[in-house]
């Protein structure tokens, strides 16, 4: 599934790693990948220990620490109605994040930055597959705009420390990702873990109805947060270039598909009722991914399994409680 070179880290075992935002979903999959992958020296902070807004705080830790490499995977992320509801939030925060990790990064030391970007930074009616040349060649999606302005934002850093400094950062752009360790919230989450958790609390309570939002016709494309970070590793390995780079497993269904598959994952043998009062955001964002094609690498956990490990995960973690409690809340560091 993957190349042999993924056996081993790549990076010397002395190596100081950090992983910024390693309690979310994708950081602590990269630190899943890492251990797994022998990395001895992780360096890992909750966002109560540092606020990566701050940025006085954000230089004093890089100082203090020196990491040889960064992934940058702490940001500001939610769904469609977070997203639509929290638009200065999301630009502010992932503005500063990202700009005070690259500089500090630059300013002290780090050998190889990896930010990670998102499928949303492309047109919402670019011609798919999702090109990484199809960047800013027409009007973004405006349901997550603020989030995608603040993405291409931090492309653009990686780029220009890059060509001035000669900053090694490199720049990846995942497409939908889901699995355990995921942000449940009922209303502030991304479409798969939102949908596990609304059909569990059906099947729970012996609803015998479940409501989609929007018409169910969009396609998202759809990769476990395990690939991620298994490509991310390969690109802090072996990639280097201004160029940004497009990480999709091709797993592509339309939302009511997808509705149907968490159906049967959870149990749930009711019916679904559709809300196209609520935004359906953009029609289609499959990633193109000759790039990574080009790589020799592979998405290897197809989205019917991963949904059902995944539900079995956060049933088994107890991650879906009843009521409010956000998963974060729970999370073990
Ligand atoms: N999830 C997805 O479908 C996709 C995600 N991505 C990108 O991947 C990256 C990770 O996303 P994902 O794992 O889903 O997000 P999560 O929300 O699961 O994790 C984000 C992490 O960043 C931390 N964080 C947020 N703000 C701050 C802050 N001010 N200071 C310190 N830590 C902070 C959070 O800590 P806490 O929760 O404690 O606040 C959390 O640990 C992001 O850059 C995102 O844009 C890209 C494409 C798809
Ligand atoms: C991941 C990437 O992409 C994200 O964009 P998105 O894919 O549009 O966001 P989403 O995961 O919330 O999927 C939304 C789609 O799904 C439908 N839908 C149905 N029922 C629920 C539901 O219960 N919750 C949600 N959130 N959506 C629902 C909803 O009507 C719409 O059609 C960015 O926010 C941004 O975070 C980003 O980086």
């Amino acid at each position: 599934m993957y190349p042999d070179s993924m056996s081993e880290t790549g990076f010397d075992a002395s190596a100081r790693i950090y992983v910024a935002g390693h309690r979310g979903l994708a950081g602590a999959a990269l630190v899943r990948r890492l251990r797994q992958a022998g990395a001895e020296h992780l360096i890992l902070r909750r966002h109560d220990e540092l606020d990566l807004t701050n940025q006085a705080a954000v230089e004093h830790f890089f100082a203090e620490h020196r990491p040889d490499y960064v992934f940058l995977a702490a940001a500001r992320v939610g769904g469609i109605r977070a997203n639509s509801t929290y638009p200065a939030e999301f630009v502010h925060d992932n503005l500063a994040i990202q700009n005070n990790i690259i500089h500090s990064a630059w300013r002290n030391g780090t050998r190889k930055l990896l930010f990670l970007g998102s499928s949303c930074i492309y047109p919402k009616l670019a011609p798919q597959p999702l090109r990484e040349d199809s960047l800013l060649t027409a009007p973004l999606e405006s349901s997550n705009e603020w989030y995608a302005i603040a993405k291409i934002a931090g492309i653009k850093t990686c780029q220009a420390y890059r060509r001035q400094y000669g900053f090694d950062a490199i720049c990846a752009m995942p497409t939908n990702l889901y699995g355990p360790g995921d942000n449940f919230d009922p209303l502030d989450s991304h479409v798969l873990p939102g949908l596990i958790r609304r059909f569990h609390e059906a099947v729970q309570r012996g609803d015998d109805t479940v409501t989609i939002w929007g018409t169910g016709t969009p396609l998202r494309e759809f990769m476990h947060v395990d690939d991620l970070a298994d490509a991310a590793l390969l690109l802090m390995q072996r990639y280097s270039s201004e160029e940004i780079v497009n990480i999709g497993s091709g797993d592509e269904v339309s939302i009511a598909e997808l509705a149907q598959l968490i159906a049967e994952a959870t149990g749930f043998r009711g019916r679904m009722e559709f809300d196209p009062s609520r935004p359906d955001g953009t029609p289609r964002k499959r990633l193109d991914t000759s790039r990574m094609d080009a790589l020799g690498w592979k998405a290897g956990i197809r989205l019917q399994a991963g949904i059902v490990s995944t539900y079995a995960a956060v049933v088994a973690d107890r991650e879906l409680p009843l009521g409010n409690i956000r998963a974060r809340q729970i999370r073990s560091s």
